[in-house]
């Protein structure tokens, strides 16, 4: 069944509740494993159920844990149990307000004693299409490198996809087996956009401008949308608290889009690439509040371990940290990795 799923493209969630039906799973080589807290015979639901099962999991298996979750304390217990992913009925449908509680259950992170203990080898992480960027590799094992290519009308005119190709330095025939390409637009006509990225191939467009919503509704690949971090008015806690809240209105914008948002420093000279860091401590709450996004502006092959490991992005990006005289140089790119790789897990 799960060889005629592929067939046809669909992907299935095999449902498991025991050691033995894990194995049956495993065997049969499921990719997404649902683990039921509920026992069908008897309808007891224990949450840990899914400790019991997930450490029985094949290593590269996505994990969703299901039945009896009711709220964000026992969607953290699961996260921590090796849960990738929860399935939650009951406790949202019986909600006034499904979407406010889905928003107050919302736990991204994987907490890093338990990204430790993967890294010890005891369950791994998995690979998946989440990208970091250009070069700018944060996630261990799963992440995605992804090489940008530039276009933006900051000069008048788009850069051709030929000038493209050669400012970001990369192979493009080479996309499909290795690095996602991304390609950068700020509020270009979405036509153009399309157009552009079926010619080349792109696997993310990045915009930086002021797209609204109906704009990305229209861009056919994914979407990396950057959110540009406006500094504190004044720089005491409640203007930093006031700038958490208008990102994080833009960064739930983003997610219930599906999209992925990039944090980047706002700039009033263009919209990105100015080597200049935003205040960390609001991307800091954002991420402790379970947001998911790339962390942009100023990052440079000294500073991203510290600055992974202070803010816990979903991913990393870089530009001109890695430039010699406006040049992308290789030897910056290579430390960047490298010591991006050594900061926190992802
Ligand atoms: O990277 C550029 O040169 C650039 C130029 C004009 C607009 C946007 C640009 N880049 C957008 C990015 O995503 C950058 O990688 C991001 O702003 C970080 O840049 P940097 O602070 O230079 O590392």
């Amino acid at each position: 069944m799960l060889d005629t799923a592929r067939d046809v493209g669909l992907q299935c969630l095999v449902e498991v509740h025991d050691e033995a039906e894990m194995a049956t799973a495993a065997e049969a080589g499921a990719a997404v494993i649902g683990i039921n807290n509920r026992d069908l015979r008897t309808f007891k639901t224990d949450l840990a159920v899914t400790g019991a099962l997930a450490s029985k999991a094949p290593a590269d298996a996505v994990l969703v844990s299901e039945s009896g979750i009711r709220d964000r304390a026992d969607m953290e217990r699961l996260r921590d149990l090796g849960a990738h992913a929860a399935l939650v009925g009951e406790a949202i449908v019986t909600q006034p307000d499904p979407g406010a509680k889905i928003a107050s259950c919302w736990v991204c992170r994987r907490p890093r004693k338990e990204q430790a203990r993967r890294k010890r080898g005891s369950h791994d992480t998995r690979e998946d299409l989440r990208p970091s960027r250009r070069g700018a590799h944060g996630r261990r094992r799963g992440g995605r490198r992804g090489p940008g290519w530039l276009e933006l009308p900051a000069d008048g005119a788009p850069l051709h996809p030929a000038g493209g190709r050669r400012r970001a330095g990369v192979d493009l025939s080479r996309a499909e087996a290795g690095p996602r390409l991304v390609g950068l637009f700020a509020d270009q006509p979405v036509e153009h956009v399309n157009a552009v990225a079926a010619q080349v191939g792109l696997d993310f467009v990045q915009l930086c401008g002021s797209e609204p919503p109906e704009y990305w509704a229209q861009v056919e690949p994914a979407i990396l949308k950057v959110v540009h971090v406006p500094p504190a008015a004044s720089g005491d806690t409640d203007d930093q608290y006031a700038v958490v809240e208008t990102v994080e209105v833009r960064l739930q914008a983003i997610s219930n889009a599906g999209h992925i948002a990039l944090l980047d420093r706002q700039s009033s000279v263009q919209p990105g690439g100015m080597g200049e860091m935003f205040d960390w401590s609001v991307a800091k709450e954002l991420a402790a509040l379970g947001y998911r996004f790339i962390l942009a502006g100023g990052l440079t092959p000294e500073n991203v371990a510290g600055a992974i490991e202070a803010v816990g992005p979903f991913g990393v990006d870089v530009s001109s940290g890695v430039e010699t005289d406006g040049v992308k140089d290789i030897e910056k790119i290579r430390r960047f990795v490298a010591a991006a790789g050594q900061g926190a897990p992802l």
